[in-house]
């Protein structure tokens, strides 16, 4: 029985196996934030002068790339991302995501936007039928946080500030509790539009594209019926 850090090494190499052929001197890849982007980001150091280097969605990943010699850009400076690579706290069977266990959904968002190809690394561990028993994170501008705790209790969920953290934006998280999310899309687009949220840790209206699930018999690869 392989433990939940073995699960996610295995999927952090088969993250390096799906990358490994994108990669060309001109290339910049996308890369995530949190304990399975951590691996990944480990196995791809041995392989940096394949590339031109990465963006990142968080300072995290950042130093940690950087730490390693790959060299980090400026989202602004680039014009393609072929591929972004990150974990999830959750995914359901059509590869929406809940994110931001580590309070790096913004970014991580705006650097899927610009990937051509989300690809979701978990172990089976995060594999849910129905999105929402992880508590939704919520980037919220710090003067709106009691309005937007009143506006997604009309959504059925408990907002909890998350005690001394400050997002890389300069924000505040807001996790929401006993959300059972039916519509995962309609449900981001309703929260990303009350005023004061940066964004919420849906990823649904553009979910991941291949998802790579780790589990006891082995990673199996998973597409998006967007796709
Ligand atoms: O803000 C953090 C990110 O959304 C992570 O991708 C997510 O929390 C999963 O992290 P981990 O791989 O550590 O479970």
């Amino acid at each position: 029985m392989l433990t939940q850090e073995e699960l996610k090494q295995k999927v952090a190499r088969a993250a390096l196996d799906y990358v490994l052929p994108l990669l060309a001197p001109d290339v910049v890849i996308g890369i995530g934030t949190g304990s399975t982007a951590n691996l990944f980001i480990d196995g791809l150091a041995a392989h940096k002068h394949l590339f031109k280097g990465a963006v990142s969605s968080s300072e995290r990943s950042s130093a940690r790339l950087t730490a390693l010699g790959i060299h980090v850009f400026d989202l602004n400076q680039i014009d393609r991302v072929p591929v972004y690579i990150d974990g999830a706290d959750e995914i359901d069977a059509g590869l929406n995501m809940i994110k931001g266990g580590g309070g790096a959904l913004t970014r991580e968002k705006i650097v899927a936007s610009v990937a051509d190809r989300f690809v979701c690394i978990v172990d089976e561990s995060k594999l849910v039928p129905c999105l929402g028993k992880f508590p939704l994170p919520i980037e919220v501008i710090p003067m709106a946080i009691a309005e937007v705790s009143r506006r997604v209790a009309r959504f059925g969920g408990t907002a909890a500030l998350r005690q001394g953290f400050t997002t890389d934006n300069g924000c505040q998280i807001l996790d929401v509790s006993g959300l059972r999310i039916e519509s995962p899309a309609e449900l981001e687009a309703q929260i990303n539009n009350i005023a004061g949220v940066v964004t919420c840790g849906l990823f649904a209206i553009a979910g991941a594209d291949v998802a790579l699930l780790s589990t006891q018999q082995g990673v199996q690869t998973l597409y998006s019926p967007r796709s």
